[in-house]
């Protein structure tokens, strides 16, 4: 990602209703979450209406009938009220412990979908979307924890609570359920005014906070450079102003929340009250039964509670949503790499590419490549800087579809096989080795269980020049290296990760420029173990420019590309 990468512009999120169905697609925990809720809203609905109704029978009963002012008369009623009491106490209890367990599995289950869907994304397609990937993924992702702690079982309130409230308001004091339906959609309407007003800014601020996180990664990393150059105010002042940006997104999503929050408050509050002035009035004209008119105010109250906290929980939930649309779009766009989608065996046999070409800007790269990769040999793969040869063995591995012509193996093409099977069976060197921050011996086992037999992992270290890296450093294969294998040089980290690709038994070896950044000596080195594997049978395939590569392989296949795409293919696609 360059330094001065403009931010992407935050995409018009696509409202799919309160409760996105696919949260309850991708997630099984979700699913018996939303179940509980409901059933557990629909236990505070009876517990509400029993105690109201226990309630208003009792208050009604003292206030009216002298002789009826001892605990002892109102017995059943009273330990109706105390047990339908504890058992909203326990369920509200139950509710929020499950909640926040759940949603810490809703939570990992869809990190962890995603990152299998990521990881089946063609390396061009996971590029450009590595970023917005990790702050989803990271940050955006938490923010579910509000809506589903909050929002969602106030949601399933509003949805239960609510009608069976209204429904005992009407049978108990009819001129109230009268008021509240006709003041009751005001909050509802307020709400879907305050949807449109901050419309978009959730995404907006995923977006900045996304282009904000990638911008202070490579500000970081390239800070020496920058500062030799006396570049560094430059991106400095780029990261100051998506901060900035940030925070007034932020702030001014904020604002509309504390706003609109305290205007449903009011709603609310002024709503309950007109409910108990029209009461109050009757019941002092002679109007209405006392009953009756308690259990409505205390109900009242009640109808409108869901609402005001549907409302509080809206703009938290919010920033969850929009995190989570970007996850379910992975999702939704989930395409199996080109291995996957078969089952079938790999067979033995080479490796063959019958004009496989791949379209890259407009241009091709490679284009009308043919070549046979016999097991045995060790075949280079040399061309011009943007030829097409890192694609080449992307299209080998599977990892890529080739817009024209076709890569097999044994004759079954790669598409058509089993693609755990196929990356068993390959031991790949990108140009660029992954090393995670850990020990060396961690780096060592990151693609896999590598043998105990101590002598063949001094000798594939002795092949590669590691012995002599791993001789200066006194805590040996527990010294510690940060992101990308930071603490070691470039050509120390290749040398790491060659010796990995060497510990493998994989028949074939794919080797992206395996010797760019080792001296002459080691180089030497490395070509005559690479030599040595091809000697033993492996498929050996290796990207290079240098004499000394080409000079090493059995067979040299130059990759082309062509400047332009033509209009036939282009009609084709
Ligand atoms: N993520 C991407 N999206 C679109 N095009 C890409 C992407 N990555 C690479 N390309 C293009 O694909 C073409 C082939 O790239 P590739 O890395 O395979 O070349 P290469 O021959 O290995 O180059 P080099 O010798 O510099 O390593 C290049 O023209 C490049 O611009």
């Amino acid at each position: 990602m360059s330094l001065d990468a403009p931010a992407a512009p935050a995409e018009p999120s696509r409202r799919r209703g309160p409760v996105d169905p696919r949260l309850w697609h991708y997630s099984r925990s979700a699913r018996g979450y939303l179940l509980l809720t409901v059933a557990l809203s629909l236990v505070t609905a009876g517990t509400v209406i029993v105690s109201a109704l226990m309630i208003g029978t009792v208050l009604a009963g003292v206030i009216t009938d002298p002789d009826a002012r001892t605990p002892a008369a109102w017995g059943t009623e009273l330990a109706v009220l105390a047990a339908a009491v504890a058992v909203r106490t326990v369920s509200t209890w139950a509710h929020a412990r499950f909640a926040h367990r759940s949603a810490s599995r809703v939570i990992g289950e869809l990190r962890g979908e995603v990152l299998a869907a990521a990881g089946e994304l063609p390396p061009r397609e996971l590029d450009p979307r590595r970023g917005e990937l990790a702050t989803v993924l990271t940050r955006g992702i938490e923010g579910l924890r509000a809506y589903l702690t909050g929002y969602l079982p106030a949601l399933m309130l509003a949805v239960t609570v609510t009608p069976l409230t209204l429904l005992v308001i009407l049978f108990a004091d009819r001129t109230s359920a009268v008021i509240i339906a006709l003041t009751l959609p005001l909050v509802p309407v307020f709400m879907i005014l305050i949807g449109l007003l901050t419309k978009g800014k959730a995404a907006a601020s995923l977006t900045t906070m996304t282009a904000l996180s990638a911008q202070l990664l490579d500000l970081l990393a390239g800070l020496p450079t920058l500062r030799a150059l006396g570049r560094e105010r430059g991106p400095a002042a780029r990261v100051r102003a998506l901060g900035d940006a940030h925070r007034h997104t932020t702030m001014s999503a904020l604002r509309i929340a504390f706003l609109s929050a305290m205007v449903l408050e009011l709603l609310a509050t002024l709503c309950v009250a007109l409910v108990a002035v029209s009461i109050g009035l009757r019941l002092v004209f002679g109007g209405m039964e006392l009953r009756g008119g308690v259990i409505a105010l205390i109900l009242a109250a009640e109808v409108y509670l869901p609402l005001r906290m549907v409302g509080a929980q809206f703009h938290a939930a919010e920033d969850g949503m929009a995190a989570a649309e970007k996850a379910f779009g992975v999702l939704d766009d989930r395409d199996p790499v080109v291995a996957g989608e078969g089952d079938r065996a790999v067979p033995d046999g080479p490796i063959v590419l019958r004009g496989v070409g791949m379209r890259a800007r407009g241009q091709w790269a490679p284009r009308g490549l043919d070549a046979v990769l016999e097991p045995g040999r060790v075949t280079v793969l040399t061309g011009a800087n943007g030829s097409g040869k890192s694609t080449a063995l992307h299209l080998i591995l599977g990892l890529a579809a080739p817009d024209e012509g076709e890569v097999s193996v044994g004759g079954v093409p790669v598409r058509a096989l089993d693609a755990e099977q196929w990356w068993r069976e390959v031991a790949w060197l990108p140009q660029h080795p992954v090393l995670i921050p850990g020990t060396l011996r961690e780096n060592l086992e990151l693609t896999g269980p590598v043998t105990t037999d101590v002598d063949a992992i001094d000798r594939a270290c002795t092949a590669t020049g590691f012995d002599q890296v791993l001789a200066d450093l006194p805590d040996g294969w527990e010294t510690r290296v940060g992101v990308g294998g930071l603490g070691l040089s470039l050509g120390q980290r290749q040398r790491l990760a060659l010796t990995r690709v060497l510990l493998s038994d994989a028949r074939v070896v794919l080797l992206d420029e395996p010797t760019a950044h080792l001296d002459p000596a080691t180089e030497a080195t490395v070509l005559r173990s690479v030599c040595g594997l091809a000697a033993r049978g492996r498929t050996v395939v290796m990207v290079g420019h240098r004499d000394t590569v080409l000079r090493a392989g059995d067979v040299v296949v130059t990759v082309e590309g062509t400047d332009g795409v033509d209009r036939d293919s282009e009609v084709q696609a």
